[in-house]
């Protein structure tokens, strides 16, 4: 379906190895410098979005040669298959959609010889519908009172988008809170349940398979708490909606089916957001938001589908990440976004690189002999240069970062946004101009040290510089410049795994330890001791046993 090209093998790979001598030690500084237009041939602009990626250790011929390498892997016609609705997705026999999720066109996307917009544009009346009635106050619990607050159950990507998306719009909220509960860990379930009244809560139990084991608990011991407090099962069908693709599930958890919410197979569990797993989103913010976060993302599809590479910004950035993993050998990335609302933004696209792109064998089934996916972090500034910056900064790694800030801001109080963003601009300037021992001299000789001090103090305080990074400036965070920026970065990711022939959109990696859970948990209910495993984990639960 994809191609199975190995990159390492392309002349652009070859090409790229031999280039990487003549940059590697090439200094950033330097090339500002011999460049006065730098910034220009380095930044596009999209909407209200610019991206800078002038700070990075490349050259017209490094992006020219990364393009080629793009050529020679076939990426503009793996796009073409990915939105024309191919199973790209081979292991699991599957499409890749969820830009069907957002296409407003009156285009047809087919699967298997059927148009499946007509589906979605139901789905999308019906939470259109769903969330009004909430928000509007028509839709009433068992006892006539308004919903005030909205519980999502679930858990990876079907809950770190709603979650993501909630927060980064706060601003956005009308009148209900969203409150999400993911983790199997029942302080989870306990801490949420203190803080609602069953009489104005809405429970959606968001599950693709609705079969996952924490999503499942967490379900029941939330029905359970419902029933026990309204003495009602009846209330249920009032104050329980699911979003799934497994109808039969959903019925057997006793959830009225005028209350259940279809996706499909097609949509990846990271990339659901888009689909009816966003019905959490939509109630908190309101399906017209809903619909605008729909609309940036797909006029970032667009933009992707019809961008010449050198102009194209999920290619760009996906094309540096590999300059750096692949050639400079760096592991990790950090998405950094200067903006508190946009606080689990690298959280969910932790999930969503380290999930799609997480993988060793290449899509013919061999072990690749070139990395993959990097290991991707990070935090909201300021709070992270008080962190870990000192590492980026001075430590023995290279991390490429992306900084991430938006030119107006939601509070405008006082002169906090300015300093905000002040410290952006200082820290990617600081990050690729470093200091020189010259400069850290000349520092301490002002400060009055002497010179045998100068001498002692002056390694500690040079800084190298030359740390690679992108800076997206945002004009401000709305809902169709969030859809367009997380559209952006799923991009990204497609684009580097058909770069690195590896298949992005399945997930066995997560599949061997959830086994194993289940074989576990019987043995945990006795006290005897087992004996069924390694020594270490006998060891272990057997202390367990002891300690509980
Ligand atoms: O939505 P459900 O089916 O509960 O899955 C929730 C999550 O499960 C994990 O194991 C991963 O596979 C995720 O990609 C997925 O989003």
């Amino acid at each position: 379906m994809l191609n199975k090209i190995n990159p390492a093998e392309t002349s652009a790979w070859k090409e790229l190895n031999a280039h990487f001598d003549d940059m590697k030690n090439a200094h950033m500084k330097e090339l500002f410098s011999e460049d006065s237009e730098r910034f220009e041939k380095f930044s596009l602009k999209f909407e209200d979005i610019l991206l800078d990626y002038s700070k990075n250790r490349i050259s017209e011929k490094t992006l020219f040669l990364l393009i080629d390498l793009a050529g020679e892997t076939r990426l503009k016609e793996a796009i073409e298959k990915v939105f024309a609705g191919k199973k790209i997705n081979e292991t699991e026999g599957r499409a890749v959609l969820h830009t069907a999720l957002r296409n407003s066109s009156n285009e047809p996307v087919y699967v298997d010889g059927e148009d499946v917009m007509p589906k979605v544009r139901a789905v999308r009346s019906q939470m259109k519908d769903f969330s009004d009635k909430l928000l509007s106050g028509q839709w009433k619990g068992c006892t006539g009172k308004q919903i005030t607050d909205v519980v999502n159950i679930g858990i990876g990507g079907s809950d770190l988008g709603p979650v993501m998306v909630t927060e980064a719009l706060r601003p956005y909220w009308q009148n209900i809170t969203p409150h999400f509960v993911s983790n199997v860990d029942g302080s989870h379930i306990c801490e949420t349940l203190k803080k609602i009244d069953p009489e104005t809560t809405l429970f959606i139990i968001a599950s693709k398979t609705f079969t996952t084991q924490e999503t499942m608990t967490n379900a029941h011991t939330a029905r359970r708490w419902f029933v026990d407090k309204t003495g009602s099962e009846e209330a249920v069908a009032k104050h329980f909606a699911a979003v799934s693709t497994n109808q039969n599930e959903v019925e057997k958890f006793g959830i009225d089916p005028s209350n259940m919410f279809v996706f499909w197979d097609w949509v990846g569990g990271r990339y659901s957001l888009w689909s009816a797993i966003g019905l959490s989103i939509a109630c908190t913010i309101g399906y017209e938001n809903f619909s605008a976060l729909l609309e940036g993302a797909e006029a970032m599809d667009c933009h992707f589908k019809s961008q010449p590479f050198e102009k194209n910004m999920p290619v760009i950035l996906a094309l540096i990440g590999i300059w750096y993993n692949n050639f400079f050998q760096a592991e990790t990335e950090a998405i950094l976004p200067y903006d508190q609302y946009m606080h689990r933004f690298s959280a969910y696209f932790q999930q969503g690189n380290m999930e799609s792109s997480g993988k060793s064998v290449d899509r013919s089934g061999n072990p690749v002999d070139y990395q993959t996916g990097p290991i991707v972090w990070g935090e909201p500034g300021t709070n992270g240069q008080h962190a870990f910056y000192q590492l980026i900064h001075q430590g023995t790694k290279l991390i490429p970062c992306d900084f991430i800030a938006p030119a107006q801001t939601h509070n405008p109080e006082s002169d906090h946004h300015s300093k905000l963003l002040s410290n952006f601009f200082a820290q990617t300037e600081a990050l690729m101009m470093g200091k020189t021992k010259e400069q850290v001299r000349q520092e301490l000789k002002d400060a009055g040290k002497t010179d045998e001090q100068i001498q002692s103090l002056l390694p500690f305080k040079v800084f190298e510089g030359n740390k690679p990074t992108n800076s997206i400036l945002v004009k401000k965070i709305t809902p169709r410049t969030l859809g367009s920026l997380i559209a952006m970065y799923e991009h990204k990711i497609f684009t580097q795994g058909v770069i690195w022939n590896i298949f992005s959109f399945d997930q066995w990696g997560v599949e061997l330890g959830k086994q194993l859970a289940k074989s576990i948990l019987p043995e945990l209910k006795e006290d005897e001791k087992i004996n069924s495993h390694d020594a270490s984990t006998n060891g272990l639960i057997n202390a367990y046993k002891l300690m509980r």
